[in-house]
């Protein structure tokens, strides 16, 4: 049974396939209201309202997904979330139309005075040259952040009759020419449009963005527009330089603080605003809602999501060509650290054959996570699986080789420790399931699931016998065995299976016998 917590104001609608789950239990209340039942919930759904700090995070122990139904995630603390292996997932394109919508309602109601000439009027007054606008056509509009939104913005701007600028740092000049757009540095961009909308997320790089140096790099008279996030655009800075007649007027849908009680910029005539309201239609509220519900119960199920902010992207079509080789690696992970009682320095996973067709990034997290989830007691998964490596200052490497040394598909493993390495090689094979073929260069063919026992000895008549002896004596029933040798009467390996995991007294009992080099249980 999982408990989601919905914080903000998300379209019930939407919601609807983790409502009819009967797995799932959703609550509706804001974290303040749901104080008491924090330590409770298994995923939390915000909106841009809640500020999910790291403080909230840890008083969520539970907490293995965060879903923004919507596109900005600054007010996540991504960090700590990923810290702690929490899958952020957000809702990138549900509200792009609406936005682009909401600038482009924004620009027309800045150039034409349209919320002043309005209140005028309801004020019963009549004053039509008080009102004088300008127009778009021919217009130079400069976008700052050229992604699904500004892209949008160009599209419309453009049937206006208007020359788009963009400034874009990641931005290629075939997508520019493709978008019809003049891909410019900021400088030019600030000295040559008459109209700026910023449409970047907030970051260390966007915040203050447009500060007052750059501002005054702006033509005269020019308009600003900021429905991207508060902040991007120095308020100070812009409250200035209108009262100084550089700057003709803005049009601000979000603010550093919302709602905006403190703002200079709301005395200003030539100001308008609205209250975040860039993603608040019918149609935006409903789609981010559907895609966040949808993420979730993907993850629920266990599968991998689209839109993971910490996660590499993986669509429904790639996961069901990656799934395979999920679980056979987070076991060859596992199996090596239960092999390995020592410091490791090094992990590097080699794919080989189908195993290649495919981004394997999120592969090699997942032989990570179930390497380290055996050695530590906090919650390792694909999220905070390099993180953890890193800070234990192990090198992860990937590489693709031609060699499948005659499998259809091939993955290995290889972990340097302080003082030996250990190699695994798997592979996954169609409807028999994931196997381990080599260990530490013996051939050898187990699935590696259940309690196991992994026996390095010296290939000599009746090591075998022996091991199977004491075992039967003591009535513990062996599920399967695998044995692989290199040479005849050199050493060897034997891997046993078990329905319950192998008591010390067994273990010591074995371990004891002669010709028996190493053994380890494994439990995966
Ligand atoms: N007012 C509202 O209700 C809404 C606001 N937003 C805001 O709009 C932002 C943009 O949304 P999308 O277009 O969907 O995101 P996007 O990721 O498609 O586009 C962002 C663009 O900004 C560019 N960028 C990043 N750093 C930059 C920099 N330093 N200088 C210039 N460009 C830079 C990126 O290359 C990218 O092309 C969101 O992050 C969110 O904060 C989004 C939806 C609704
Ligand atoms: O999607 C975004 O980034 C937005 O800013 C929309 O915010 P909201 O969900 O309306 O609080």
């Amino acid at each position: 049974m999982y408990r989601i917590l919905v914080a903000d104001a998300i379209k019930p609608e939407g919601l609807t396939p983790l409502m009819d789950s009967p797995e799932i239990t959703l609550i509706q209340k804001t974290v303040d209201e749901a104080a008491d039942e924090l330590d409770t919930i298994d995923a939390l759904l915000v909106r841009s309202a809640t500020t999910v700090t790291e403080d909230l995070i840890n008083a969520m122990p539970k907490l293995s997904i965060i879903a923004r139904a919507g596109v900005g995630i600054d007010n996540i603390d991504v960090e700590a979330a990923t810290k702690r292996g929490i899958v952020v997932v957000n809702a990138p394109d549900g509200n792009t139309i609406s936005t682009a919508e909401h600038t482009f309602a924004m620009m027309a109601s800045l150039v034409r005075h349209i919320p002043q000439a309005h209140s005028s009027v309801k004020n019963k007054e009549w004053k039509r040259s008080a009102f004088t606008g300008t127009e778009l056509n021919r217009k130079k509009l400069g976008i700052v952040g050229m992604g699904r939104i500004g892209g949008e913005i160009a599209k419309r701007a453009q049937v206006f009759g208007m020359e788009v600028l963009a400034f874009d740092p990641f931005l290629t000049s075939e997508r520019a020419k493709a978008m019809n757009v003049e891909l410019l540095t900021l400088d030019k961009l600030l000295s040559q449009a008459d109209i700026i909308t910023v449409h970047t997320p907030l970051t260390n790089e966007t915040r203050g963005l447009l500060n007052i140096d750059n501002l005054r790099k702006c033509k005269k008279g020019v308009y600003l527009l900021n429905c991207a996030r508060g902040g991007i655009i120095d308020e100070e800075a812009l409250y200035e330089l209108i009262l100084e007649g550089h700057i003709a007027g803005a049009a601000f849908d979000v603010f550093v603080e919302e709602p905006p009680l403190h703002n200079k910029l709301l005395e200003l005539d030539s100001v308008i605003v609205t209250p975040h309201l860039g993603a608040s239609t019918k149609e935006a509220q409903l789609n981010v809602a559907t895609q966040v519900a949808e993420e979730v119960l993907i993850f629920l199920e266990g599968k991998p999501v689209s839109n993971s902010i910490n996660l590499p992207a993986i669509s429904k079509e790639m996961f069901q060509k990656i799934q395979p080789y999920y679980q056979l690696v987070k076991s060859m992970g596992a199996t090596a650290a239960q092999c390995m009682k020592e410091g490791i320095q090094e992990i590097s996973v080699t794919y080989s054959g189908d195993a290649t067709s495919f981004d394997t990034s999120i592969l090699t997290k997942s032989l990570i996570s179930g390497f380290f989830k055996t050695r530590l007691d906090i919650p390792v998964n694909e999220v905070n699986a390099m993180l953890i490596a890193q800070e234990r200052g192990v090198t992860i490497g990937e590489k693709v080789a031609s060699d499948s040394s005659g499998y259809k598909n091939y993955i290995a493993a290889v972990i340097k420790g302080d003082n030996r390495q250990f190699e695994i090689k798997g592979t996954f094979v169609a409807n028999y399931g994931p196997r381990i073929v080599s260990i530490n260069g013996f051939n050898i063919d187990f699935n590696p699931e259940g309690n196991l026992l992994y026996i390095q000895h010296t290939d000599r008549p009746g090591v075998i016998g022996r091991v199977g002896k004491i075992l039967g004596d003591h009535e513990v029933n062996i599920a399967t065995m695998q044995v692989g040798r290199k040479e005849a009467g050199g050493e060897a390996i034997m891997v046993l299976s078990f329905d319950k995991p192998l008591s010390n007294e067994m273990y010591e009992k074995i371990n004891n016998l002669d010709d028996i080099t190493f053994m380890y249980r494994i439990a995966l």
